[in-house]
C-alpha cells in the first residue's frame, strides 16, 4: 500500500544523496574529528555480507514462494528477482512506482546498473526486500495487495508454545527485578526469545566474555527517573518475539510512572523478514491480552494507552530506507529530537545509527552518534560485523576466545547510551 511522503521527497533534503554518506564528509558519523572507515559492501566472497546476499537472500526468495499459495505470475516474478540479485544488475523502479521519487531520493540512480554486491551492503539489503515486495504484488492493485509475505513465519514465532512460558514467568519474577529483567527481555529478544533466564543474577559473571560486551543499563534508568515526565521513543526491530517484551518494558514503564507518553516506531511494510508493522503490533497485543496474568494486564494497558494517546504508533516511510540514520528526514529528527531518549532495538537499526562501517571497535559510540538529535540508546544482540563502543579489554578477550564469530553469531548482546 502507498504510504506518505517524506520529507526526504523534497529536493535538496537535509538527506539528499551523498549528503554525508562518503567518507570523512561532513556531518558523516563519526563527527568530533573521528574519521570514517569504508562503509561496509558486499563484494567479498566468504564474508558476511556476502553470504547474506549470495545465501540468504535466494533462501527468503524460496521460503515465500512455499509459505503463501502465490499464482503462477507472481512466481515468475520472483524467479526474474532470484535471477536478478545472483547474476543481474540493480534495476531501477518503474517510473510510475508510487516511491519512485523517494528511491531517487536515497541514490537509487547511483547504484542502478551497478551488481548488487558492489554497492552499499545497506542499500543493496534494503533494495532487496522493495524488489520482493514489488514480485508478490504487495503494491499493486489486486488479490495480494497489502498481503504481508512473511505473515506465516511471523505468526508461528509469535505463536510458538516457548512464548507461553517465557510470558507465564512474568509472573514469577520479584516486583523490585521487573524493570531490569524486562529490559534484558527486550535486548535478548532481539535474539528471538524473551531472554529472561539468561539474565538470571549471575549467568553474565560466569561466562568467561560477558554476554553483554556493553552495559550502559545505569545510563539509562537515569534518564527514565521513577516519577519522571520522560517521552520514550522506541523503535523496534522484529515482530513476535522481540515485539513481545518491547511492549511489555513499554506498558511497565507507562504504568509505573518512569514514562509518561510513548512512540513506537515500527516500519510501515514488510521488511527484513521479521521487522515489525503496525499489523503485528495488534498481532503481539491479541498475543498479550490473551495470555493471563501480567502479560495480559500489560496488553490491556496497551491497548489504553493506544485509545487514549499516552502511546503512539508511527509508521515513517524512512524507518525502511536504505541509508544510516544521519541522514533522517527533519520531520523524523524533530520526533527524535522531542524525546527523553530513543531506544532503537536491533543489529540493522545499530549499522544504521553508528553507520554501516567497518568501525574499529573501540571507536567511542557518543562519537559515532554525536549527530543524533537527542539521547540515544542501542539494545541489540551482535548479528553483523558493525561494532563501537567496546573497552578495548573486552574486545581482546572477544577476539581471543572466538576469533571473529562474536560479531555475527548473536551470542553477544550491548546496552549503549549516549546522554
Ligand atoms: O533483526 P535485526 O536485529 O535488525 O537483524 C537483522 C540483521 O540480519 C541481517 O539481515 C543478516 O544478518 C543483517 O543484515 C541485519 O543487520
Amino acid at each position: 500500500m502507498p504510504d506518505a511522503p517524506d520529507a526526504s521527497d523534497v529536493p535538496g533534503a537535509p538527506d539528499a544523496p551523498g549528503a554525508v554518506d562518503a567518507p570523512g564528509a561532513p556531518g558523516a558519523p563519526g563527527g568530533r574529528g573521528t574519521p570514517a572507515p569504508p562503509v561496509i559492501l558486499g563484494d567479498e566472497p566468504g564474508s558476511f555480507p556476502h553470504a547474506v546476499l549470495a545465501e540468504r537472500h535466494p533462501a527468503i526468495v524460496r521460503q515465500v514462494a512455499r509459505d503463501l499459495p502465490y499464482d503462477p505470475a507472481r512466481r515468475r516474478a520472483l524467479d526474474a528477482l532470484l535471477e536478478n540479485c545472483l547474476k543481474g544488475s540493480i534495476e531501477p523502479l518503474p517510473a510510475d512506482a508510487h516511491d519512485h521519487a523517494r528511491w531517487t531520493a536515497w541514490d537509487m540512480d547511483a547504484h542502478a546498473g551497478r551488481s548488487w554486491f558492489e554497492v552499499p551492503w545497506l542499500w543493496s539489503e534494503s533494495y532487496f526486500y522493495r524488489r520482493l515486495l514489488d514480485a508478490v504484488g504487495y503494491f499493486a492493485p489486486g488479490p495480494w495487495q497489502g498481503v504481508d509475505p512473511f505473515r506465516p513465519a511471523k505468526l508461528a514465532d509469535l505463536d510458538a508454545p516457548e512464548t507461553d512460558a517465557e510470558l507465564a514467568a512474568l509472573d514469577a519474577l520479584p516486583p523490585d527485578g521487573l524493570a531490569a529483567a524486562l529490559l534484558h527481555g527486550s535486548v535478548w529478544g532481539n535474539r528471538a526469545d524473551l531472554g529472561f533466564r539468561l539474565s538470571a543474577p549471575g549467568a553474565a559473571d560466569r561466562a568467561e566474555v560477558p554476554p553483554l560486551v556493553a552495559d550502559d543499563s545505569e545510563r539509562l534508568w537515569s534518564l527514565l527517573p521513577p516519577a519522571g515526565d520522560a517521552t520514550l521513543c522506541l523503535v523496534a526491530d522484529n515482530a513476535g518475539r522481540e515485539l513481545v517484551p518491547d511492549l511489555l518494558l513499554i506498558a511497565h514503564l507507562l504504568t509505573h510512572g518512569r514514562v509518561r507518553r510513548a512512540v513506537l516506531h515500527v516500519k510501515p511494510h514488510p521488511y527484513y523478514v521479521s521487522d515489525a508493522t503496525p499489523a503485528d503490533v495488534l498481532d503481539a497485543l491479541r498475543r498479550l491480552t490473551g495470555a493471563g496474568g501480567t502479560a495480559a494486564r500489560y496488553g490491556h494497558a496497551l491497548r489504553e494507552a493506544l485509545a487514549d494517546g499516552r502511546l503512539t504508533l508511527r509508521a515513517h516511510p524512512f524507518s525502511c530506507a536504505p541509508l544510516p540514520y544521519a541522514r533522517m528526514p527533519e520531520d523524523l529528527r524533530a520526533d527524535f529530537a522531542a524525546a527523553t531518549v530513543t531506544v532503537l532495538k536491533g543489529d540493522l537499526n545499530y549499522r544504521r545509527l553508528v553507520g554501516d562501517r567497518r568501525w574499529p571497535p573501540t571507536t567511542p559510540f557518543a562519537d559515532v552518534t554525536a549527530y543524533f538529535p537527542g539521547p540515544v540508546a542501542a539494545l541489540r544482540t551482535l548479528k553483523s560485523d558493525v561494532i563501537t563502543g567496546l573497552a578495548p579489554a573486552t574486545q581482546a578477550a572477544l577476539d581471543a576466545t572466538e576469533g571473529d564469530r562474536w560479531r555475527t553469531a548473536g551470542a553477544h548482546a550491548l546496552i549503549q547510551v549516549r546522554h
